[in-house]
């Protein structure tokens, strides 16, 4: 498998890192505005990946090396000052303009990543800018958030995190929620067992700007989820996945990109599904798509 990563900033890197170490990818190619910062990353994981097992090929390029990927994580992004993802609107909705037609381009068969904020509403923008089907383009969307709420029910309930089948969907941004009537763990109903999910929602809603204070950065997460993403793609796994795409419909929300549990498989998104929510829950959800609508409006 083919894997480019546009943008080696902390997300870039650490992506490139998990990648590597996932074993899933035959063939990386790092690219950013400095050209050697993105020399000197594929340079240092060359250096590493000697000590692995499978043989990776690494290096840095521009956007023609990028030909032929399977799959492009688009990680590059104006800095993000303060704990607000959509203040990257504007910048990211320029840069984007700039940079994704010919990224599309130079592999047209390929599944588009974004990691880079406001996610749902680049992702949208990118089906405006190419002719790319929903299923290539996927947001890391409510991802991180989901895996950061198992987190704290699986420390919660003592069952491990894989097992705890529970999600935030949305905005990946203030107007998540989570699907707290339909978290489950060994066919039993969390709301039962864990307490007040609410509160421990809330815990791992505010867990990514706890890491923002401490480093200016979250890196290893989203990195890690990136590789969950590639890693369904590359054995055609069929993960179900909560990440974003164009929704056309469900709950009647039509032509606004949040997350929903998606299943992954080698050529992007097989299936989206449709959870059945509580009533507040599907309230959430048209709230959340309302609050993507106004952050497009502002990608200028
Ligand atoms: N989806 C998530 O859950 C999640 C989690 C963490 C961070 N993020 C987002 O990921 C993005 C990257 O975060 P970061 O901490 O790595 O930021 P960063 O500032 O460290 O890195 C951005 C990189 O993009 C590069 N770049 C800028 N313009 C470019 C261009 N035109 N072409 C190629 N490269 C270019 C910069 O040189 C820099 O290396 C941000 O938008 C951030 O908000 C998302």
């Amino acid at each position: 498998m083919k894997v480019s990563i546009i943008g080696m900033g902390h997300v870039g890197a650490a992506t490139a890192h998990a990648l590597m170490m996932g074993g899933d990818v035959e063939e990386l190619v790092l690219v950013s505005r400095r050209r050697e910062k993105a020399h000197a990353d594929a340079l240092d994981l060359t250096h590493a990946a000697a000590l692995l097992a499978r043989t990776i090929h690494i290096e840095a390029g521009d956007l023609e090396a990028t030909s032929g990927s399977d799959l492009v994580v688009l990680a590059h992004s104006a800095p993000l000052d303060k704990p607000n993802r959509k203040l990257l609107a504007g910048a990211n909705g320029k840069m984007f303009r700039e940079t994704i037609p010919e990224i599309a381009d130079q592999s047209p068969y390929s599944v588009l990543l974004v990691l880079s904020n406001p996610v749902d509403a680049l992702v949208h923008l990118i089906l405006e800018l190419t002719d790319r089907p929903w299923r290539k383009v996927i947001g890391a969307g409510t991802l991180i958030d989901s895996l950061r709420f198992r987190s704290l029910i699986s420390q919660r309930l003592g069952i491990h995190p894989h097992d705890v089948r529970a999600y935030v969907l949305g905005e990946h941004g203030e107007t998540q929620f989570p699907a707290i009537s339909i978290a489950e763990a060994g066919g039993m109903r969390v709301a039962n067992r864990a307490g007040d999910l609410h509160e421990l929602f809330e815990q791992a809603r505010r867990s990514p700007w706890e890491v923002f204070a401490g480093k200016g950065y979250t890196d290893f997460a989203i990195a890690h989820a990136a590789a969950m993403v590639t890693s369904s793609m590359a054995h055609n796994d069929l993960h179900t996945l909560p990440v974003s795409t164009r929704i056309d419909g469900f709950l009647g929300v039509t032509g606004v990109c949040l997350s929903l549990p998606c299943v992954i498989g080698r050529k992007g998104v097989t299936q989206q599904l449709g959870p059945d929510l509580s009533a507040d829950e599907e309230a959430a959800f048209r709230a959340s798509a309302e609050s993507v609508r106004e952050t497009i409006g502002q990608l200028g």
